[in-house]
């Protein structure tokens, strides 16, 4: 029998609980407060109608916090005054008493994570920390109290690693685990990096990357981020595929952000162009899941990463540029107004501009650049150019325009005649005249080479109308080039407050400068992993690539943050998969937090349905409830879920991107699997055969499927393991 010492009690104990019963006391107050004024009438409806909805909807935000109203506390001296400050979710303030609460967003509350023993107040006072606490609270009950930092008794305690530690072992839920009590100080610091700058965020699997962006949006939302604030309904989450999507909008309004836009980068494009109806296929991912033939995929590789290239914005703009120039040919403009004599009459007159003045204004908005896009500006160029001809008055304008505006429509309809984002990009990949001289000057003829080839000749088209995600940015940049990109607003289009990437190592470059004309400046996070790059062939060759994108589309400086420690796996999983991913990243250098856990299974020598269902029993047994069955193709999965029926291992498929995962047992291919986490993960087919030692790609392949377990992981082969997962001497 072990027998465990208890935890002593801290000598705070009784005292923090009366603070805790107070602090209920006082939220309870308040929302009855507000309950009350909701219910008075003011002095007109309207406004006692305006009023009781504020004060519904405040009552209703701090109830959900009344049982756990904080979650750790500062003892702060602010000129020369001692004073404790609670911090939690949301913030309270009592009016009559001690028991205010700040809010883990403010500035005030980010010092609960930070390491800083000092800072300035609003006030230009200055504050200095003794002592950092966490405040396990529960349902109401106080059930711990751990001193983070106690300047006092030497200053950090290790109390941290030991809260966290205990969290990371609790089970994970189909959800994201709530961490914004035990965030770490650097993921502090990247979560807060400054608003209004582009910022790239590159971390190991498991290393906090997408609860940290979450919590970054939630963060920005808050209102001491003064003019870089971003409003809910005016952010875009991207996420790589359905699965993920799904997963972030059932856990972002967790933390209060509800109304946020949830997508992936294809269902924003398509949604965006009007394509709505069109299957998305990736015809590049699936000969590279495929097809064996090395120098297939190579091709297939490098024509898509051309297409993804940033240059290839500037071969947009000039195969626009040649095509509005071929439709204007010699389009000039004839209009009749009716415009005010004076003393209520009126005279006909004529407004003409020349071939050559058409021209002239085309080729001031195309030098321009405008970000509203060709379309409008040339429309606003045209009318400005019209009006100043007719002398009439401001307050005469509008009605000038509305008579010209059929014949300026005609004329538009000319110039922009056909140019519509799918036809135009196809236009300019099918006919190698068109590219060739649009490519002129900003591709080598290499490049060139490669985009007039095929290479995918041999994976299936859909029968129905559908675009691929390698032309989708080319797409969006006709129809950003000529109608300007954001969010719509009725008919109007404007920038969103703040753009959110996750898995950013997959997307295109084109994509980011794109992505760059659709948000304010500065206003972008992208957050990923280089070593997880499935889509490397759409996908940048480093974060100083993205940034340069940003860069390019607008102003705003940028910065690269790297999260270095992992906090998914036990040591013993984190030590295994940092093995498969120094094969082909020799500067990974992947910290685990030292959590130990369950020694990594390995099954042999049998049949896959007969170890995997032995494994998944197994897992069960040792009381894991999300387990994934991670094979390598989609068929794979197919098959074993039916042969494990067999075994009485009832395993969900999930299959396509639609499929949702909402815990349980699952078997998934390991492309499905990339971003989500279990508490168990079995690796089915885990050898050489499957993952091909010699090819990087699969490499990659391998550490994602082996690092989605939290606190356990099976590697199952029919005969021999995969050299990189064999049982290591330090084991
Ligand atoms: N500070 C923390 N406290 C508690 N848990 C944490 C903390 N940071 C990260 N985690 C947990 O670690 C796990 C991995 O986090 P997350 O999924 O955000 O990582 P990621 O970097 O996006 O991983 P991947 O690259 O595999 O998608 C999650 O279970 C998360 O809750």
């Amino acid at each position: 029998m072990t027998v465990t010492t208890p935890h002593p009690v801290h000598p705070d104990f009784s005292q923090e609980e009366r603070h805790l019963s107070g602090t209920i006391a006082s939220v309870l107050y308040q929302i009855g407060a507000w309950e009350d004024r909701s219910r008075n009438v003011g002095a007109d409806l309207e406004t006692s109608l305006v009023l009781a909805d504020e004060a519904e909807e405040k009552a209703a935000m701090l109830s959900v916090h009344v049982a756990e109203p904080y979650f750790g506390s500062l003892s702060v001296r602010i000129a020369g005054r001692d004073q404790t400050l609670y911090v939690g979710k949301h913030a309270h303030r009592d009016l009559t008493g001690p028991f205010s609460v700040v809010s883990w967003e403010s500035d005030v509350g980010g010092l609960f994570y930070s390491q800083a023993l000092e800072w300035t107040t609003p006030r230009r006072l200055k504050g200095t920390i003794h002592r950092r606490r966490q405040l396990d609270v529960h349902r109401k009950v106080l059930r711990g109290v751990v001193d983070l930092y106690d300047s006092a008794s030497g200053g950090e305690t290790g109390g941290r690693e030991e809260v966290l530690l205990k969290r990371l072992a609790e089970a994970s839920s189909s959800g994201m685990r709530d961490v914004v009590e035990t965030l770490q100080a650097e993921q502090h610091d990247v979560m807060r990096a400054p608003a209004g700058q582009y910022v790239c965020i590159q971390g190991a699997a498991g290393s906090g990357k997408t609860t940290i962006g979450f919590h970054r949006l939630a963060w920005l939302v808050h209102p001491e981020r003064g003019e870089n604030q971003a409003e809910r309904s005016r952010i875009l989450v991207l996420m790589p595929n359905q699965v993920l999507a799904h997963y972030a909008a059932r856990v972002l309004p967790g933390l209060n952000l509800e109304g946020v836009v949830v997508t992936t980068p294809e269902t924003w494009a398509l949604g965006f162009l009007g394509l709505e109806k069109m299957e998305v296929t990736d015809r590049t991912l699936s000969l590279l899941l495929t097809d064996h033939d090395n120098g297939r995929r190579r091709a297939a590789w490098r024509r898509a990463k051309a297409l993804g290239d940033l240059r290839m914005l500037q071969v947009v703009r000039n195969h626009l540029k040649a095509r509005l120039g071929a439709n204007l040919g010699a389009l000039d403009y004839h209009g009749t107004a009716e415009v005010s004599r004076g003393q209520g009459g009126s005279e006909p007159k004529e407004l003409h501009l020349s071939a050559l003045q058409v021209r002239g204004l085309l080729e001031g908005v195309l030098r321009r650049e405008p970000l509203e896009g060709y379309r409008p500006a040339l429309r606003a160029a045209l009318e400005a150019e019209l009006l100043g001809q007719s002398g009439v008055t401001e307050d005469q304008e509008a009605g000038v325009l509305r008579q010209l505006g059929s014949d300026l429509n005609r004329l538009m309809s000319r110039i922009f005649a056909g140019m519509l984002p799918v036809t135009e990009a196809r236009r300019l990949l099918q006919s190698e005249e068109s590219l060739r001289s649009a490519a002129e000057g900003v591709l080598s003829e290499q490049t060139i080479g490669v985009l007039l080839t095929d290479p995918l000749v041999s994976v299936a088209k859909p029968r129905r109308s559908y675009a691929d995600v390698t032309e989708l940015p080319l797409m969006l940049a006709v129809a950003g080039l000529l109608d300007g990109l954001g969010r719509r607003q009725g008919r109007e289009l404007l920038p969103y407050d703040e753009v959110l990437l996750d898995e950013g190592q997959d997307f295109a470059p084109l994509l980011y400068a794109l992505l760059a004309r659709a948000a304010r400046p500065g206003h972008i996070t992208t957050l990923g992993d280089l070593n997880q790059g499935l889509h490397g062939y759409k996908g940048p060759s480093g974060w100083p690539e993205v940034l340069g994108a940003l860069g390019s589309g607008s102003q705003g400086s940028g910065q690269l943050l790297t999260l270095s420690r992992t906090y998914r796996s036990t040591r013993q999983i984190t030590e295994l998969t940092a093995r498969v991913a120094a094969t082909y990243n020799r500067a990974a250098d992947v910290v685990g937090v030292d959590r130990s856990g369950a020694e990594v299974r390995r099954l042999t020598g049998g049949p896959l349905a007969r170890l995997t269902a032995q494994a998944v029993k197994e897992m069960q047994l040792a009381g894991h409830l999300n387990i994934a069955i991670v094979t390598r193709r989609t068929a794979d999965a197919e098959l074993l879920s039916s042969e494990l029926m067999a075994h009485d291992v009832d395993a969900r498929p999930i299959l396509n991107e639609q499929a949702r995962y909402q815990g349980g047992v699952v078997i998934l291919p390991v492309h499905l699997a990339k971003g989500l986490e279990f508490d168990a993960a079995l690796v089915c087919g885990a050898d050489a055969g499957t993952y091909d030692p010699a090819t990087e790609f699969e490499s990659r392949l391998l550490y994602i499927a082996a690092s989605r377990g939290v606190h356990a992981l099976a590697l199952i082969a029919e005969t021999d393991l995969h050299p990189l997962l064999l049982k290591a001497r330090t084991d």
